[in-house]
């Protein structure tokens, strides 16, 4: 099998029901897709305390644990590897939403969500969230 990969991701969830969708930027890959903020779970490290790194690094924002809930996962095959991919919703967080690392961040209604090319493994992961929101 290919090697698996952990990573960690956070649908951000703001007071209209609307979700923190964040474009990869350019020179990554799969630059220009729509992403959920999240990251590599580094080794001796829970998914949670990464996401709460990586949301701190990417969206200048402070997560606690407990705002962390588990919704569902990603279970995908790419060329290079085999994403398996936790995904959290949150719907308190602390200061202010900032774009650091993405080219932009966009507040999208679960219905318009498909307007945003996602990453593959992602797609499946879009019924869970209207499901959750409608
Ligand atoms: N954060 C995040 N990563 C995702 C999503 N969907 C998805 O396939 N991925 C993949 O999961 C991996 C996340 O790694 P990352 O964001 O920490 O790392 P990266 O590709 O930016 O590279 P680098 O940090 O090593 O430079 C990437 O391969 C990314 O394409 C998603 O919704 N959010």
């Amino acid at each position: 099998m290919k090697k698996l990969l952990l990573v960690a991701a956070c649908a951000l969830i703001d007071a209209d029901g609307r979700i923190l969708l964040a474009q990869r930027p350019e020179g990554k890959a799969m630059a220009g897709l729509w992403e959920f903020p999240g990251g590599k779970v580094e080794a001796g490290e829970t998914p949670e305390a990464s996401l709460i790194r990586e949301i701190a690094e990417e969206l200048g924002i402070a997560v606690k644990e407990a705002c962390l809930a588990p919704l569902t996962f990603a279970s995908h095959t790419y060329t290079d590897f085999h994403l398996l991919m936790p995904l959290y919703v949150c719907r308190r967080w602390d200061g202010v939403v900032t774009q650091r690392e993405h080219a932009a961040l966009r507040w999208v209604r679960p219905q318009a969500m498909r307007d945003y090319p996602m990453p593959e493994a992602d797609i499946p992961l879009i019924a869970h969230l209207q499901e959750l929101l409608r």
